[in-house]
């Protein structure tokens, strides 16, 4: 077989038991595998002096030769560190080593709504007005800090102990540089992208309600609105606007959807609008979710 000539064998160390912030003054004990997401392994570190448990993104530095790379990791830790919000993981802190770069995060005990999504296929409207309370709520806040976070989708929505949603993964976020600047490039794969985004026009904080609809969607039909067996035919399907909503899916969400996937930014809402479209205000709003949401349909008395 022929070996692609460029191959650079990338000799990636083992991850020590114990991490060491020098900076901060601060070990953690490495603790169970929780899962990985591009060049990054998510494991639980224990503070060895508070015993508190995070979220470690450890990243191998053989990852990041290429000056691209280091700027993207660069840029994922000065946009989450400089946020501050209780629907937006917590940015504890990060720190490097000889063979890996560590973020420290807070941990999300029940996973993400792919996860729930995944077991229960489709959520009542309740749950959904919960999630979608809090979804609009993060996403509020992070425009009014000229951030846009470009890659909203079930797996980047973690869950708290107390089914909080808590708002990751700033891999795909960029910072808008001044009033009505046009973003032309996105280096990723957004899994809920925007007709714009493939269309190379300029694109901006519009991208996140678009991904948003996808996300109602996705959690009320129990599939994404433009899934075919092919990128390639999902991405024709986005750029036609070509989806279709069951009749079981009642007039007030489904007029949200519409909105929220109109091919047209500028007719999409804002996160202030969808916080206070009809469909999130006029049906019954729960102010907390029993974590057993998570398997099976609750009973709202
Ligand atoms: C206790 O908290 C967790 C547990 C689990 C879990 O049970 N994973 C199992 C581990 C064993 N294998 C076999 C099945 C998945 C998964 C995630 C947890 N929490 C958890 C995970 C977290 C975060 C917060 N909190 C943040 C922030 N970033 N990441 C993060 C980062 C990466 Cl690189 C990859 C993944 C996995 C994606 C996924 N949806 O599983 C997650």
């Amino acid at each position: 077989t022929k070996y692609k000539e460029n191959t650079r064998l990338k000799v990636v160390k083992e991850i020590p038991d114990v991490v060491i912030d020098c900076v901060n003054k601060r070990r953690y004990m490495k603790g169970r595998f929780l899962g990985k997401g591009g060049f990054a392994k998510c494991y639980e570190l224990t503070d060895m002096e508070t015993k508190e448990v995070f979220a470690g993104k450890v990243v191998p530095k053989a990852m990041l030769l290429k000056q691209h790379q280091k700027e993207k990791m660069t840029q994922e830790i000065a946009i989450h560190r400089s946020l501050n919000h209780k629907n937006i993981v917590g940015f504890q802190g990060y720190f490097e080593d000889p063979n890996y770069v560590y973020i420290v995060l807070e941990l999300c005990r029940r996973r993400s709504l792919m996860e729930m999504h995944k077991r229960r296929k489709v959520i009542t409207e309740p749950e959904t007005r919960y999630f979608m309370q809090q979804i609009g709520t993060a996403c509020k806040y992070l425009h009014e800090q000229k951030v846009i976070h470009r890659d909203l989708k079930l797996g980047n929505l973690f869950l708290s102990n107390e089914m909080e949603i808590k708002l990751g993964d700033f891999g795909l976020a960029t910072r808008v540089d001044y009033i009505g600047e046009r973003k032309r490039t996105l280096c990723g794969t957004p899994n809920y992208i925007a007709p714009e985004v493939l269309g190379k026009k300029g694109h901006s904080f519009e991208v996140d309600s678009w991904s948003l609809g996808c996300i109602l969607y996705t959690m009320l039909v129990g599939r994404p609105p433009f899934e075919t067996s092919s990128l390639k035919d999902t991405y024709t399907k986005i750029k036609k606007n070509e989806y279709h909503i069951p009749s079981r899916v009642s007039l007030p969400v489904r007029q949200l959807i519409q909105k929220l996937l109109h091919s047209d930014p500028s007719q999409r809402p804002t996160m202030d609008q969808v916080l206070n479209d009809e469909f999130m205000t006029l049906g019954y709003l729960p102010s907390r979710l029993p974590t057993s949401c998570l398997t099976m349909a609750p009973r709202f008395e």
